[in-house]
């Protein structure tokens, strides 16, 4: 059977060809017909990820009911679109690796709740981790988290898509993998805005560790583990994702602390910047459930337009102090 890829942007397109590096037989569905043109006709994804040469066992399809012959699907669509993806893609029960980070907005749910309603009777995993699609795709050492339910499913998963270079660590702590990626990508929009703002490193080390205890608390209420969050999908991938401006959360970060508008920002986007999603709808789930989120709120001011980069700064510097374990 063909492992199948939903999402032809340049992480399922990375994933794509690590497939194929184990041997997998690999058929991408991608939305645009360039893309699908441009990985059958020269074996590669030139709008998502450029100058990558792509295996031959890699093939792209623009049609979902391809993917029929597909046992397990590797689901990479911006996690708002995700739903519609699934809904409009042949059913029958499979395999579905979740390797998107979001929060779907109108429901407020974590992606493997969407996807187990828009599949039912699918087996739901999560891949996360921190991983830059262009060095996985050029083969560098990259480190994931691999969470199922039942850990012996998992098991095999990562049988067809470990390597020596792409190492697989299984949990079965579903909600935890995918919380970190989640949150961390509003937290390394926060980050850009510091080091847009100029505010030094030491401000930018202070909101890695401050963004993580948010990360924490609202992981423990959604009933995660803390040592899913201590690991690659959540501290690990926080700190990748807040330290460098390849990651798209950051460079919007990067804009909004200079003082452009986020509309400005956003517009013409062609790539995905999860956190300007996720933001609104994290920041809502916080103070739903009184969960103290004062970074998460700072984003999601910043990107709405309430607030100017300044405004938000006062308000968190000017926070009582307590104690930090709190
Ligand atoms: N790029 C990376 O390094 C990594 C990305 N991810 C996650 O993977 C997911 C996909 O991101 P990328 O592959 O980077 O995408 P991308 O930013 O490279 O490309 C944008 C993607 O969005 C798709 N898209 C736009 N409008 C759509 C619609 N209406 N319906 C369905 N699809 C639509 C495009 O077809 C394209 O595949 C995101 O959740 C991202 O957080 C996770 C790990 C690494
Ligand atoms: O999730 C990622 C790395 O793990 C990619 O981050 P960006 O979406 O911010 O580029």
């Amino acid at each position: 059977m063909k492992v199948g890829v939903i999402g032809g942007g340049a992480w399922g397109t990375a994933l794509a060809q690590v497939a194929a590096a184990k041997g997998e037989t690999v058929l991408l569905w991608a939305r645009e017909a360039e893309v699908v043109e441009s990985i059958n006709a020269v074996h590669e994804n030139a709008a998502f990820l450029p100058r990558i040469r792509l295996d031959p066992l890699v093939s792209a399809t623009g049609d979902l009911n391809d993917l029929t012959g597909c046992d397990a699907w590797l689901v990479v669509t911006p996690a708002q679109h995700m739903r519609a993806v699934l809904a409009a893609a042949p059913g029958g029960a499979r395999r579905l690796i979740l390797c998107s980070k979001g929060i779907e907005e109108g429901s407020a749910q974590l992606l493997h709740a969407v996807a187990r309603q828009a599949c039912p009777g699918a087996d739901v995993m999560v891949l996360s981790g921190p991983t830059f699609a262009h060095e996985v795709a050029a083969g560098l050492p990259t480190a994931l988290t691999l969470a199922g339910d039942d850990l012996g499913l998992a098991e095999q998963v990562r049988e067809r898509l470990a390597l020596p270079h792409f190492r697989l660590y299984l949990s079965d702590d579903v909600a935890g993998a995918e919380v970190g990626g989640a949150v961390k990508n509003v937290l390394a929009i926060a980050c850009g805005a510091v080091e847009g703002r100029g505010l030094g490193q030491n401000a930018r080390a202070a909101l890695i560790a401050r963004g993580f205890a948010e990360m924490t608390r609202f992981g423990l209420a959604m009933g995660a583990q803390r040592k899913t969050l201590a690991g690659l999908c959540g501290l690990g991938d926080l700190v990748l994702t807040c330290s460098s401006s390849s990651s798209r959360n950051f460079s919007l970060g990067l804009g909004l602390g200079r003082g452009q508008a986020a509309a400005e920002l956003m517009a013409d986007r062609r790539t995905v910047a999860e956190g300007a999603f996720t933001a609104p709808v994290l920041d809502r789930l916080a103070r739903e459930r009184g969960i103290d989120m004062p970074i998460v709120a700072a984003v999601a001011a910043l990107l709405s337009g309430q607030a100017r980069i300044d405004e938000v700064l006062e308000a968190l510097l000017s926070r009582p102090p307590r104690l930090e374990a709190h």
